[in-house]
């Protein structure tokens, strides 16, 4: 059974301006020990996601659809349960530590409130004793629990949250952009250690960032989002890789692994912004950004359905083959782009000049 369910999930925001749909219909899995990434640009509904699934949505946020941890609703779970699931099932190491930690509070302290909710008959002296082992196990003295947040670096402060996240022994990180605010070499720090210690003790781990090379160096599986949906999905290498998605295949040119001669690429823009959730275009979301789109894209908003058979948007028509569990490597995408060595082509006028 799976750890993380996600079934047709929606959120809408309601706002003065009308209704803001930031997430239309995600569905996938995340197994127990994998690691998932969620990659897209800013603003295409990855936090709304990461919130949801702790419902820590604001309350002008309206759901639905399903969202299974560990075999339970959590959409429809009481706030008691909630409360313990949260923490103690899932946590999430939310992006800029400095924001989400009490300026005013001795991070000692901040990091044992979790504990105490859990376990609030854990005497003094032994939630002392588990701060600094917390401290410890992400390379920070033990001492520095008297510290305020101004205190730390960055990198600390972010070491101060993965340890926070921990403190409850939970099933599931949720980590939403743990390294954006850092440089790159304490970014680099900071993913091997959620990397060592997700596989240390086994933890299933949401990673979401707009950058799919840090995700693909990282995760098992990749989703890749676009204005509020998942528009590809499948093992890492194949994402990163061999996008199948136009979306997906911009996102891995525009972010080529650093350092990486093997894959000698250089990183691509892609022109223009993502849609305002608000005033989606019509069609596939992508169409007026997507650079092999068909004449019927701006009236078909393509579903995802496995790639493993190839199948491709031909004849100006989709088809879809709905499937909740694809076979093989379940890699899925709502649109097929051409690979030079498939023989299939996306659109006619690329298999034309081919
Ligand atoms: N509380 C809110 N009320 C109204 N709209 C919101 C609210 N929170 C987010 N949104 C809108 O929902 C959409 C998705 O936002 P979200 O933060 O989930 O995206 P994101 O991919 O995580 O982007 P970022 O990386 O910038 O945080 C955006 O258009 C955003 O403006």
């Amino acid at each position: 059974m799976a750890l993380l369910e996600v079934d047709d999930l929606t959120v809408t925001y309601r706002t003065a301006g009308g209704d803001v749909p930031a997430v239309r219909g995600v569905s996938f899995a995340l197994d127990a020990g994998q690691k998932l990434g969620l990659a897209g640009e800013s603003g295409c509904g990855k936090s709304t996601m990461a919130l949801a699934l702790l419902r820590l949505l604001p309350t002008t946020a309206r759901f639905t659809g399903e969202i299974r941890f560990d075999g339970e609703d959590v959409l429809s779970m009481s706030w008691g349960r909630l409360r313990a699931v949260r923490w103690a099932g899932a946590s999430i190491v939310f992006q800029g530590a400095m924001h989400s930690l009490n300026a005013v509070q001795r991070i000692g302290a901040q990091i044992a409130e979790p504990i105490r909710l859990h376990s609030p008959k854990t005497g003094d002296a032994e939630v002392r004793r588990r701060v600094g082992e917390l401290l410890e196990h992400v390379g920070l003295p033990a001492r520095r629990a008297d510290a305020y947040p101004h205190e730390l670096s960055g990198g600390q402060r972010q070491r101060v949250m993965i340890a926070m996240a921990l403190a409850c022994d939970p099933q599931l990180i949720v980590a939403d952009e743990p390294t954006t605010a850092l440089d790159v070499m304490i970014q680099a720090q900071i993913l091997t250690l959620i990397e060592s210690l997700v596989a240390e003790q086994g933890i299933s781990l949401l990673m979401i960032s707009h950058d799919l090379s840090v995700l693909a160096d990282t995760c098992d599986r990749l989703a890749v989002m676009y204005a509020g949906r998942i528009v590809e999905e499948g093992p890492a290498a194949t994402v990163f890789g061999a996008a199948r998605h136009p979306y997906g295949a911009a996102l891995a040119a525009a972010f080529p692994r650093i350092g990486d001669p093997a894959s000698r690429r250089r990183p691509q823009g892609l022109a223009g912004d993502p849609p305002d959730p608000a005033d989606l275009p019509a069609g596939c979301a992508f169409h007026p950004r997507c650079a092999v789109r068909l004449d019927h894209c701006d009236a078909v908003d393509p579903e995802l359905w496995p790639t493993a058979d190839r199948q491709v948007p031909d004849g100006g028509e989709f088809r879809k083959v709905r499937e909740a569990r694809p076979a093989g490597d379940g890699a899925r995408a709502a649109c097929v782009r051409v690979l030079p060595d498939d023989g299939v082509g996306l659109a006619a006028s690329e298999r034309e000049s081919a």
